[in-house]
């Protein structure tokens, strides 16, 4: 039988963390084929649109975010973890199960009006994609959409944006945590 993408996720039990069931995308970024097919899938409902320019979540929505940009023939944007961008940067700041975490986007990387795909791998409690969605914002452009490999539907983060008026699109879903 025809392997979907979900098929080359891996699932490493109690990672990083007793209780959690890691979805590991390595092994799909990995085969020629899977990979391919997780980015031709990514892009499909945009096809047509006008963008300008596809953002990345570090880390792995860096790989994905990178093939897709390519792909389409746009510019890639990385939002990044705290003080690893080296230009002058926006900041926001997002809860993570414990505490707090930053992400940042070079302030100068994005122009008002410009119309912007996020990507990351997975979709959890949103957090991370939230804050990109505000750095975004922030800059004067317009998510149109927000592309992940995975979702983790129990943890809320599809809800928590569709909330916020955006347009989710996962490849996958896994149940539970
Ligand atoms: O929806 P959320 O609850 O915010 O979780 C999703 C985020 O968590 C993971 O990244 P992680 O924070 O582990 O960083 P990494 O990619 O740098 O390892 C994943 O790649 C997403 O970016
Ligand atoms: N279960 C999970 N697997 C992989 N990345 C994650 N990020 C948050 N939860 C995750």
């Amino acid at each position: 039988m025809t392997k979907t993408v979900k098929d080359y996720i891996r699932t490493i039990v109690d990672f990083p963390h007793e209780g959690i069931l890691f979805r590991d995308v390595t092994t799909l970024f990995a085969d020629a084929r899977g990979f391919r097919m997780a980015i031709d899938q990514l892009l499909h409902p945009y096809a047509g649109q006008r963008i300008d320019k596809v953002a990345g979540l570090e880390a792995r929505g860096f790989i994905l975010g990178g093939a897709v940009a390519h792909q389409m023939t746009t510019g890639f944007v990385p939002i990044r973890k705290k003080g690893k961008l080296p230009g002058a940067t926006i900041s926001q700041s997002y809860t993570l199960e414990y505490g707090e975490a930053v992400v940042e986007i070079h302030d100068d990387a994005l122009q008002p009006g410009e119309k912007v795909l996020l990507v990351d791998d997975l979709l959890a409690t949103g957090g991370t994609a939230e804050a990109g969605i505000r750095l975004i914002e922030r800059l004067g452009a317009q998510v149109i959409g927000c592309a992940f490999v995975v979702d983790l539907p129990d943890l809320g983060g599809r809800k928590k944006l569709e909330a916020m008026g955006m347009e989710v699109h996962a490849l996958c879903s896994f149940e539970g945590l």
